[in-house]
This record gives C-alpha cells, sequence and structure tokens, in this order.
C-alpha cells in the first residue's frame, strides 16, 4: 500500500453529495485515492464500491467505503431529517481518521445545516465552525480559492445586521494573520500579497459612509503594514475583482460572506475550492451546496469536488 488516502464524508444524502462523489472517484480515485464514509445504499444504483475496514486498504479500481449507519433511505431533492445524525457521525469520523493520521486529509461533500439542526440540534453554522471545535482549534479561516481568485470572508454565518459588531480588530487582526500563514505555508506564496475590502460602500468614502473602514479595518492594516506584510486597504469593493485588479494580490479579505463567495462563484462556480485554514490537518470541500433542486438526475457537475480532492491531496502532502 502506498500514500494515506484521502478520506470523504458523504453529506446530505439526498443531496449531490453521493453522485458527484462517484464521478469523482472515476475521475482522479485512482491518482488521489479516497475512502467514502456513508451508506453505500445511498450510492446511485451501479456504482461500484467494496467495504473496507481499514482507511489503508484503498487500492484498487472501486470506490472503497467505511459504512456510516443512516436511519433511513435518501430521497433525492428531499433531505430527511432522521438522517442528520448520520451526516453529522460521517464527518466526525472523517476528522478523528485525519487527526489520528490514517488518512491524508478530509474532503467534506456539502451539508444541509438548517436540516442538521432540526434533525440532530447541530449547533454549529457548518462544518468550518465544527471541525474547528472537534480540532480544539479556536480560530480557523474559510477560504474559497481557485486559480482566478482566492477570497476570504470575515464574518461567516452570521445575519448582516450582526457583521459590524462582529467586526472587530482582533477577528480582522486574526484572519489576516492565518490567511498570511497559509498563502506561504500552503500554496507556496513567500511573500503575500492581501487587499483587504471596506465594509462600507466606497470603503466609507472618507468616513462619510460609516465608520468600521476608518476605525477598524485601516488601523489593524496599519499594525500589520507596520510588522512588514503586504497589505492594500481598506479598498471599495466594487473595484477589488475585475482582472487589473486581482492581477495585485494574492488573496482578497472581505468583510462577510456574500462580499466574498459572490466574485468566486461567478468567476469559478466549478474550480472554486473551500479550504480551512488554521486546521491541525487538511480539510477541503466543492464550493457548492446540496443543490436538491438536480440531485438524482445525473447531471450534477464533479467538477468543484474534483478540484477539492486535488488541492486536499497536495496539501495533505
Ligand atoms: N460546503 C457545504 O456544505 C455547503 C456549501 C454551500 C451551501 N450549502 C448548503 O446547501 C444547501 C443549498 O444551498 P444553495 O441552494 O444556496 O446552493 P447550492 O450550491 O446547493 O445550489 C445553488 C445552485 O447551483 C446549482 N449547483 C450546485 N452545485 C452544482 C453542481 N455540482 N453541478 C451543477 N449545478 C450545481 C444548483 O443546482 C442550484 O441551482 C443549503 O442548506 C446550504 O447551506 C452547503
Ligand atoms: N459558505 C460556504 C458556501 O457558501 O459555499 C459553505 O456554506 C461552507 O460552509 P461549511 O464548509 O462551513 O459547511
Amino acid at each position: 500500500m502506498g500514500e494515506r488516502p484521502l478520506v470523504m464524508s458523504c453529506g446530505d444524502p439526498s443531496g449531490i453529495g453521493p453522485e458527484i462523489a462517484a464521478k469523482a472517484w472515476n475521475a482522479v480515485g485512482r491518482a488521489c485515492p479516497f475512502v467514502w464514509l456513508g451508506d453505500p445504499q445511498h450510492l446511485p444504483e451501479g456504482v461500484a464500491f467494496r467495504v473496507v475496514d481499514d482507511v489503508a486498504d484503498c487500492g484498487g479500481d472501486v470506490l472503497p467505503v467505511v459504512p456510516v449507519t443512516f436511519a433511513a433511505q435518501a430521497r433525492a431533492g428531499h433531505p430527511d431529517l432522521a438522517n442528520a445524525a448520520g451526516v453529522i457521525d460521517a464527518i466526525r469520523r472523517g476528522a478523528e481518521l485525519v487527526q489520528s493520521g490514517a488518512a491524508r486529509g478530509l474532503v467534506t461533500c456539502p451539508i444541509h445545516k438548517a436540516a442538521l439542526k432540526a434533525g440532530a440540534g447541530f449547533r454549529f453554522p457548518g462544518h468550518t465552525e465544527y471541525l474547528a471545535h472537534l480540532a480544539g482549534v479556536d480560530r480557523v479561516v474559510m477560504m474559497l480559492a481557485s486559480d482566478a481568485l482566492r477570497v476570504v470572508p470575515v464574518t461567516i454565518h452570521i445575519p448582516l445586521a450582526d457583521v459590524p459588531k462582529a467586526l472587530t480588530p482582533d477577528l480582522l487582526e486574526a484572519t489576516i494573520r492565518i490567511t498570511h500563514a497559509a498563502l506561504i505555508r500552503d500554496f507556496g506564496i513567500a511573500r503575500p500579497r492581501l487587499a483587504v475590502a471596506g465594509l462600507n460602500p466606497h470603503a466609507g468614502e472618507d468616513g462619510t459612509m460609516g465608520h468600521e473602514d476608518r476605525e477598524v479595518i485601516a488601523r489593524v492594516i496599519a499594525r500589520l503594514c507596520a510588522e512588514g506584510m503586504d497589505l492594500r486597504g481598506p479598498l471599495p469593493a466594487d473595484t477589488m475583482f475585475h482582472g487589473p485588479a486581482r492581477a495585485r494580490y494574492d488573496a482578497a479579505l472581505c468583510m462577510y460572506h456574500d462580499q466574498a463567495l459572490i466574485p468566486i462563484k461567478t468567476l469559478a462556480f466549478d474550480e472554486g475550492v473551500n479550504v480551512t485554514l488554521g486546521l491541525p490537518f487538511v480539510r477541503t470541500s466543492p464550493d457548492h451546496g446540496t443543490a436538491y433542486d438536480i440531485a438524482g438526475q445525473d447531471v450534477a457537475r464533479p467538477d468543484s469536488l474534483i478540484a477539492a480532492i486535488r488541492m486536499a491531496w497536495e496539501m495533505g502532502a
């Protein structure tokens, strides 16, 4: 047996996770072996698989599976709250396998956050926060990465109304430091260039459209630039993402979820990878969700999941 495999949590079995996992195995399963954690009954009909007891047994041509118990069958496009516990268990067991050293990295298939909360009292906004909890770390960063653009939302899954209060100097500084370190370590960029978006229109227009840009963002940038970091901002977000602007930085830090995710999902929906920075192990996921509207129709594209597998494989080295 050669290199340690990746492990993949199945995500919501009523979403497109099982079908894109099977397609991804056919595409890259030999170059980047992974073991799928899920209920084999949830795989699309006709998918060849074999149950393994040990993730080291991941060779061969068919999808290796470590079974996870689920309470119900999966009906494509219709999440079943009874399966929430199984979805969470697959993520937990994947994290355990990576933390034990048995697996090289964790790739997570999409979950329906609201269904996990309703079905199993899941108290985390998503994988990112749950994996930080499992790893015992206080701060992690969500990065969406592609060849065209890397973005980091400083605040993530909170209501827009809560963003200004959540945007503290401490959170912004920690996010910049984790991102900067990851660009050096995981992306091989010796001197990262970071662009930092303003919160308000026109980055506050010299204080006439909000105070956060001057009183929070600019002060953190000045402090970290004095330490030698290459940071620019706060920049008006509406002119940060066209081609010439993107060429001037290695990652863009944005103040809230959609300020970051709209540009990357517009530019690179099929190539984008969600990578969690700051964990003591590698974790990636596709940049999309459960796609219930197309689940079970065999039209879901595996491209983003394949990109997530490739990135986890390379980072896991
Ligand atoms: N990493 C994750 O676990 C993750 C990421 C995003 C959203 N979600 C969750 O997924 C659920 C649905 O979210 P949503 O509808 O906002 O976003 P979504 O990404 O599931 O779907 C948005 C649109 O993109 C299409 N799409 C998504 N993935 C596709 C693929 N691989 N191939 C072809 N088309 C694809 C869908 O058909 C849909 O029209 C929500 O509960 C959300 O929280 C989870
Ligand atoms: N915010 C991400 C997106 O919209 O693609 C997604 O919800 C990721 O969340 P977790 O990886 O934390 O589940």
